[in-house]
Order: C-alpha cells, then sequence, then structure tokens
C-alpha cells in the first residue's frame, strides 16, 4: 500500500510501504493511485514527494505476481498520471529504484536521490524488458548509447553515475526524502513541460543504425527493438511496442527460468540440515581474523576474497618460492581488481608466513593444500594442537570427506567443507559442507563468512563430491561413454554450447585440466593403467570408460599440456586414438545426435540431484539449480537442471532414462531414481511442492 500525509504545508508526501523493498504489487499500484489522485485534488496541496519507507525507494514490479493473473491497477497509465500531473512530483530515492521503481521515478518531474542509493532496469535479467515506459523514457532522458546499455545490460549505477548520466536532478549525503520536501517547495508553481520525459525529443546520436545493429548481436534483441522505437518513433506509438514486445516476452520459458533463478538464489539462504537446525535458529559467530592454508591458486584466491571482504587474513605457505610468489600474485590480484573499481588497494588486511603457528590466533581456518587425504589429515591433526579451542578449521576440499577429517581434530564440532569454485575471487558460489557432528553455529558462520564474501553459500551434506562433483561426475561419464560410441568431442561440446553452457564439457575439462580427476580416480583405485580386453572397460562391476586416464597416460593434461581432448597444435592424434580404441575394444561406431547427446549427459546429471534430494544431502532443488548455475556454468536462462526437468515434464526425463538404461544395463545411474519416480507416480507435481514431497518417510506421495 501508500500511506498518503501533508507536510510542511503544501507538499503532498506519497511513502511506499510494502516490505522488505516496497515492491509495487496490486495493492501498492492502488496505493499510489489513490494518493495521488488526493494530492491533486487537495487544494492546499501545490507539490508532491513520492518515496519509499525504511530507506528504500521501491525494488521494481512485484516479480512473485508475474506468471499469475494480473490484478489491480497498471502501472503504465498509472505512471502516465503521475507524469500529466499538473503540480510538480518529485521523486526521493533512498536504497534502490530499480525497474518498475525507476520507471516509476522516470514518470515524475524530478529526481533527487540519496549518494548511496542505485538506480536500474536490471528486466533483461529476468528475462524482461523495462515495460512500463521505461524503454521510451530513458532515451529520451539519457540519449540512446547510455539508455540501451543500462536497459540491455541490466547494471545497476550508483546515485553519481546517475546524476552524470541526467538521470537524476541532484544527489545527497543528507535525509533524501527532507531534502526532496524542500526541493518540492522550490519548484511549485514552476511550468512543468520540459519536466515530462515523455515529451522530450530522444537526444540525436551519430550512427545510430550501426549502434541498433551492434547491439543487436550481442544481446537481448526485444529491449533493442524497444530502445530503437524510442529513437525513430514518437512516444505514444513507442509505448505500443514496447507493451508488444513485453508481450512476447512475459510467459516465455526463459522469464519463468530466469524469475524462478531470482528467488531460488535467495532461497539457499534459508537453509536446514537433516539434523534439524536452521538458518533462523543458528547464530553465527564474528569471523574478524581468518587464516588460509596453502598458498596455490586456490588459496591465493580465498586469500583475495577474504581480504576483499573486510577480513584479516594470515595467509600461510611453508614453501620458500611458492609464498614469495604468492605474495606478488595476491598483490596484483588486489591491484587489478582495485583498478576494476575505481578504488585504491586496501593496504595491511595480509600477512604472510611460513609458519602453522601464525594461523594461531585466527577465528576461522580455511585450508587448500594439496589435494590429498593424507596431507589434509596431518595439517587437520596439526592445526587442532595450533589454533584456538573454538577456531573453525575449514577444508577447501572438492570431494574428500569432511568427517574424517573432522575425527582427525580435537573439536569436530567446529569442522567444515568450505567448497569454493576457481577463480576463488570471483566465483559467486560456495558449498559450505556440514559434517555429521558439525554444530548449528558452525554452519552458520561458515554460511554467514561466505556472504560477506559476496558468495551465494548453499550448505551441502558430507558425501563424496557433496552435490556439485557427485552429479559432475556422471555427466562426465556419459560423455567419455558417448565418445566410445562413435561421437567426438567436438560433436558433444556442440551439442551442449548450443544448449546454453558457455564452455562442453571436454573444453572445460581441458581448461581445468584432466590431471585433477585422473589423480582422485587413482586415490578411489579406478585409474589402473596396462589393462587390456573386456576388464579395462569394467570396474567395481560396472561400465567404466578410461578414456581420460588413457589421455593422462599420453601427457595430454589440457591445456597446461597444450593438449588434452583438443589439440592446440596441428594433431590428428586424438581422432586417430579413438579409432583405434574402439577397434579394440570392439565397440562400433554409430551416429550420436544431438538429443541423444543431450539427454544422456543432462538427464544423468539430474537424476543425480533427485538422488542427492532423496539423501538429504541437499534441503531442495534451488540447492542444486544455484550450485550448478553459479559454480557449473549451467545457463541462467535455464534455471539450473532440477527446474529444467520441470519444465521438460518429470515424465519425460524418467522414460528417456528408462530408454537409455535398457540401452545400457550396465550403467545402473541411467535408472531413475526413487524420488523422480515417486515423484512422477504422484503426478509430477511443480517444483515449488517437491521440498514436501521430499520430506521423508512422511512425505506427501
Ligand atoms: C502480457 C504482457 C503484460 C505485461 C504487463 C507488465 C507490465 C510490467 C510493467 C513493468 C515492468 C517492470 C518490471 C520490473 O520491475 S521487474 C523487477 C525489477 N526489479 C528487480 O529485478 C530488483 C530485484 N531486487 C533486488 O535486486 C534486490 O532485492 C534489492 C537490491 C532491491 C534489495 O537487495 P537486498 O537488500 O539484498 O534484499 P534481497 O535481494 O535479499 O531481497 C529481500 C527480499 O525481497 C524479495 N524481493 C526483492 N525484489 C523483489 C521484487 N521486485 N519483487 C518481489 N520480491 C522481491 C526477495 O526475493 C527477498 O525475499 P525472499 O526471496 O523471500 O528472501
Amino acid at each position: 500500500m501508500a500511506q498518503y500525509t501533508r507536510v510542511s504545508g503544501s507538499v503532498g508526501l506519497i511513502t511506499l510501504q510494502n516490505p522488505p523493498v516496497n515492491a509495487l504489487s496490486a495493492a501498492v499500484r492502488l496505493g499510489i493511485g489513490e494518493a495521488v489522485q488526493r494530492a491533486l485534488g487537495d487544494q492546499e496541496v501545490q507539490s508532491v514527494v513520492i518515496c519509499g519507507q525504511n530507506g528504500l525507494f521501491c525494488g521494481g514490479a512485484d516479480i512473485r505476481e508475474f506468471g499469475k493473473e494480473m490484478t489491480g491497477p497498471p502501472l503504465v497509465p498509472m505512471i502516465h498520471a503521475i507524469e500529466a500531473a499538473t503540480k510538480p512530483v518529485v521523486a526521493a530515492i533512498e536504497g534502490s529504484a530499480l525497474g518498475g521503481g525507476l520507471e516509476l521515478a522516470l514518470g515524475c518531474h524530478y529526481r533527487i536521490s540519496h549518494c548511496k542509493a542505485r538506480l536500474g532496469l536490471p528486466e533483461v535479467t529476468l528475462g524482461l524488458l523495462p515495460a512500463a515506459g521505461g524503454t521510451q523514457r530513458l532515451p529520451r532522458l539519457i540519449g540512446v548509447p547510455a539508455a540501451l546499455n543500462l536497459i540491455t545490460t541490466g547494471h545497476h549505477v550508483t546515485a553519481a553515475e546517475a546524476l552524470q548520466l541526467g538521470i537524476v536532478d541532484q544527489v545527497t549525503e543528507h535525509n533524501a526524502v527532507d531534502v526532496a520536501v524542500k526541493f518540492a517547495l522550490s519548484v511549485t508553481g514552476k511550468p512543468l513541460h520540459d519536466r515530462r520525459v515523455s515529451s522530450l525529443e530522444c537526444p540525436a546520436a551519430p550512427d545510430l543504425d550501426s549502434l541498433f545493429e551492434e547491439a543487436m548481436l550481442k544481446v537481448r534483441v526485444a529491449c533493442v527493438q524497444a530502445v530503437r522505437a524510442a529513437a525513430t518513433l514518437p512516444y505514444a506509438r513507442g509505448m505500443e511496442r514496447e507493451k508488444a514486445l513485453m508481450a512476447t516476452l512475459f510467459g516465455s520459458g526463459q522469464a519463468r527460468a530466469l524469475q524462478y533463478f531470482f528467488f531460488a538464489q535467495r532461497a539457499v539462504g534459508r537453509w536446514s540440515t537433516p539434523g534439524g537446525a536452521r538458518w533462523d535458529t543458528s547464530q553465527p559467530r564474528p569471523v574478524r581474523t581468518a587464516a588460509v592454508i596453502g598458498l596455490g591458486t586456490m588459496g591465493r584466491g580465498i586469500t583475495v576474497a577474504l581480504a576483499q571482504a573486510g577480513l584479516s587474513v594470515v595467509a600461510v605457505e611453508t614453501q620458500a618460492k611458492q609464498l614469495t610468489e604468492a605474495r606478488k600474485a595476491v598483490a596484483g590480484m588486489l591491484k587489478r581488481a582495485a583498478v576494476r573499481r575505481g578504488t585504491t588497494p586496501e593496504p595491511g588486511s595480509i600477512t604472510y608466513s611460513d609458519q602453522l603457528q601464525a594461523a594461531a590466533r585466527a577465528d576461522l581456518v580455511i585450508e587448500a593444500v594439496f589435494e590429498d587425504m593424507e596431507v589434509k589429515e596431518t595439517l587437520f591433526r596439526q592445526l587442532s594442537a595450533v589454533c584456538r579451542p573454538d577456531a573453525l578449521l575449514c577444508t577447501n576440499t572438492s570431494s574428500l570427506d569432511v568427517d574424517h577429517l573432522a575425527s582427525q581434530t580435537r573439536h569436530p564440532h567446529l569442522v567444515l567443507g568450505m567448497h569454493f569454485f576457481a577463480p576463488a575471487q570471483a566465483m559467486k558460489l560456495l558449498e559450505v559442507v556440514y559434517g555429521a557432528r558439525s554444530s548449528p553455529t558452525a554452519v552458520a558462520t561458515a554460511m554467514q563468512l561466505g556472504k560477506t564474501m559476496g558468495k551465494v553459500s548453499v550448505a551441502v551434506g558430507n558425501c563424496r563430491g557433496f552435490a556439485g562433483n557427485r552429479m559432475l561426475k556422471r555427466y562426465l561419464e556419459q560423455a567419455f561413454f558417448l565418445l566410445e560410441e562413435g561421437a567426438t568431442p567436438e560433436g558433444v561440446d556442440r551439442a551442449l554450447e548450443e544448449f546454453g553452457f558457455a564452455m562442453g564439457v571436454f573444453r572445460m575439462s581441458d581448461l581445468s585440466g584432466l590431471d585433477v580427476g585422473w589423480r582422485v580416480r587413482k586415490a578411489e583405485g579406478l585409474a589402473q593403467s596396462g589393462l587390456t580386453g573386456p576388464s579395462a572397460r569394467v570396474r567395481q562391476g560396472r561400465r567404466y570408460s578410461p578414456l581420460g586416464d588413457l589421455l593422462c597416460e599420453h601427457q595430454r593434461f589440457g591445456q597446461k599440456s597444450g593438449r588434452g581432448w583438443y589439440q592446440y597444435e596441428p594433431d590428428p592424434w586424438l581422432h586417430r586414438f579413438l579409432e583405434e580404441y574402439r577397434a579394440r575394444h570392439g565397440l562400433l561406431p554409430r551416429r550420436i545426435d544431438q538429443q541423444e547427446v543431450l539427454e544422456r549427459c543432462l538427464f544423468v546429471l539430474i537424476n543425480e540431484g533427485f538422488q542427492i534430494l532423496e539423501d538429504r544431502i541437499v534441503a531442495g532443488p534451488e540447492d542444486i539449480d544455484a550450485i550448478y548455475v553459479l559454480g557449473y556454468g549451467w545457463p541462467r536462462h535455464r534455471g539450473g537442471p532440477m527446474f529444467y526437468a520441470h519444465m521438460v515434464g518429470l515424465e519425460r526425463v524418467a522414460q528417456r532414462l528408462e530408454h537409455y538404461h535398457q540401452a545400457h544395463p550396465e550403467v545402473p545411474y541411467l535408472q531413475p531414481c526413487g524420488l523422480l519416480r515417486r515423484l512422477v507416480a504422484s503426478g509430477s507435481p511443480p517444483i515449488h511442492r517437491w521440498r514436501r514431497a521430499i520430506a521423508g518417510p512422511h512425505s506427501q506421495l
């Protein structure tokens, strides 16, 4: 709703009230409309100020209303009524003015912003365009190039940038509402025609056509077309075009997926564990000093992420040469980040040492040493002896047993996994892996620390590979099997990249290094050299592809060695190698189409996701989707693997898995898992009802 009061004698003050972000729900739109009418009809009122309660102007349209039947007064005529008003209307922007919120402000005659506010039109990130006049007013106000940039990227700008662009008229360090009220008094009675953005001519820009053509190639076509309408058509016709384009986007699968993902990223913060620990009943402990042990690539990235979050960091590396290199590399990373942000690097928050003892006073320790259980076991025993008894001891392992590491310490309830993704200073995802004995406070502390570092933290139970790598294993395995059966790395990657992955599975393996997985498979007793005959392709009673191991035996470790699944120099080796391999094992190559590549790679990964849900390793499908979009390059516009399964239809996913399982009975993971089958049997409920279905023996199924 919106509250109406009269202040300073003649200013009508309209306050949007819809916590937490004053989204423009039906009730708020109704409230604004009524308040505007009241203000315009009140003889005593000479000018109007619109603001939001609790220091936040407006987070835009209420995204939860999308996809439902629209109720309440529409936004566009409401904004028109404000713009057409004969009394000056001033927007007092604090906190955020985003999407419909900024469009509302653009309908006002003046905009005053607090210096800490952020403004933007992020609709494109939700698969939409700013259809409350944003595509028509913003280009008229700030010109086509700047408006196109904001509308097609969804980037937010600071108040200072908004002032420079001409979006706002004034920026203040004081209370923006008080300043706006004074301003409103000062403009009483002044002519308003030039202040109505819809009546402005779009400023001329050189070579508009090539600007639009270039933008079309890069970005969302609908946004570009709408802004082109602003530049070439009268306002009213531009608005018709904006509406028509929005109608094509509104119900699209992409928009649904992006809106689902907006909420999924936030839902993962409301974590819970099967043991009953929960986000709302567990208090995080403050972490001021963190120690990072091991300054290889991951350790350096973690050090930077912690320092950038404002923590004091003790960076420990026992090898002198590595320590010197790390110190230089970390300084370089901080400097580059500061240049990108236009700030200066914060000095003095990192101290370096070659002694473990330096970690003794840290509130929390994250080890990022070599991925080897013996090395980590020893380190955890040492840390337990050296560190404060209440220090949280965390491992950045990507797959080793957190419970086992906890058992090496005196305080296993303070041991956790904090699984970062490379590059750790940039990637948004953090898997917080709790063990059987991890305390709720420990989980809450690591989750909070992730948030402080600007990450999306997902609470995950301890199992081999946790959630992300456990699913990845099945995906990689299918990709190898497809090569055995006749596919090529190029063909598999093409299918996945056309689906939306930034990189196909083989290109991604080449980038991250084939030797990493090889080492893990050797430790698991899977990679064995010299095997011939049928036993070469079977391990632990199941089909196994040694292709990745064989490549490593040929010193093809990916980009780091100049060769992997791809040849980075003229070299037909790989195709010959595959032909010989297939001939040796009596495998008849066949033509494998894109559909089979996608179904086998993606559905097997989704099936493992359902198994992870059934095993209660994560609390809900949103956790898996956040992990895959933010950590594994799953295309955001497809919502994540579990949302994709919901869109494809659970019955189809199960049927296709069953089909491939019949063709490959030696691959048990192709068989639809129990939860997937139960969901299908219960009529395939929508994704937001899966949590209830997972709830275990008391499930609704
Ligand atoms: C047939 C065609 C017909 C078409 C007719 C349609 C006409 C459409 C007209 C207009 C188009 C306008 C579209 C839009 O405005 S789309 C929305 C654009 N806005 C955004 O994308 C902003 C999203 N929000 C944020 O970026 C942030 O929330 C923030 C910066 C405002 C605040 O950040 P922070 O303090 O970190 O809080 P949280 O992000 O954690 O959010 C708190 C809480 O609030 C929920 N929430 C946030 N924004 C919205 C919103 N716009 N609608 C609904 N809910 C919102 C958020 O989900 C959190 O709640 P939780 O999930 O329960 O935790």
